[in-house]
């Protein structure tokens, strides 16, 4: 067998990770043409390269069908229920950081904090006949954080991509999505809660806990880590 290591197919984070490799003179490549999802390992022997969404890294590694795989902390926490039980963190690679935190329009002058919020909500709820929106797509980890801060008054939308436009198209009232620079926040007039970072996040290799290993794949493994860490 070999071992299969499982790198985003494409965007950024699949080029800081072929980078992250190389400097560990292990050639990472997409193969075939730009639209064709395979790729090569050079340097190394008994190593697969499978080409993912950044999302399902998580779920094959949980699954045991990729042994090593990069992705965001933020995605494995918020899709593996427990998931320090299903993979371990190999090394956190230096890129990709990212804050999950939660952001209300600027025009909300009397909400900066969650106690703001949680008073915001029950007026809103009052006022409205239903539930303040968030919109996001990490739902486990928002219901943990605002469970945790003790704000009840809300209801998760799900939006998997351009989040922070929900609010001007009017399905949310608010927003917990990733921020990197702050630009997309600010071009879109939304402001954090000052106490409302959720996780910070970055790219890391993990190692399934869960994916068979025979005795040659181990020995791939060793040497593999050997060289990487
Ligand atoms: N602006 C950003 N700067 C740095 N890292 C980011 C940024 N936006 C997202 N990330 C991180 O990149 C990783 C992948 O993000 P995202 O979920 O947006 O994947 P994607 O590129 O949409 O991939 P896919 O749709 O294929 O799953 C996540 O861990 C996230 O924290
Ligand atoms: O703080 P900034 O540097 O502006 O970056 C943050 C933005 O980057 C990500 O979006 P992405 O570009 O992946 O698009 P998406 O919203 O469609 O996921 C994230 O969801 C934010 O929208």
């Amino acid at each position: 067998m070999t071992i299969k290591l499982g790198v985003p197919s494409k965007g950024r984070l699949m080029e800081k990770t072929f980078d992250w490799f190389a400097k560990r003179d292990i050639s990472l490549s997409r193969t075939g043409s730009d639209r064709e999802y395979a790729g090569r390992v050079d340097g190394v022997d008994g190593v697969d390269l499978v080409l993912l969404s950044a999302g399902e890294i998580p779920r094959e590694l949980a699954a045991g069908r990729i042994h090593l795989g990069v992705t965001g902390t933020d995605l494995v926490q918020e899709k593996l229920p427990r998931w320090e039980q299903q993979v371990e963190e190999i090394a956190a690679l230096g890129f990709g950081h990212a804050d999950l935190i939660l952001a209300v329009p600027q025009f909300w002058i009397d909400v900066d904090a969650l106690d703001d919020l949680d008073a915001a909500a029950a007026v809103f709820r009052k006022t409205h006949g239903f539930r303040l929106r968030i919109a996001t797509k990490y739902h486990r980890l928002v219901r943990e954080f605002l469970n945790d801060a003790g704000v009840a008054d809300y209801q998760l939308v799900d939006s998997q991509g351009a989040t922070e436009g929900t609010v001007k198209n009017e399905t949310a009232e608010m927003v917990a999505d990733i921020t990197s620079t702050g630009e997309t926040l600010r071009a879109n007039h939304l402001k954090l809660l000052s106490d409302g970072l959720v996780l910070k996040s970055q790219a890391t290799l993990w190692r399934s806990r869960v994916a068979r290993y025979d005795k040659d794949d181990k020995q791939a493994l060793n040497q593999l880590l050997d060289r990487l860490v």
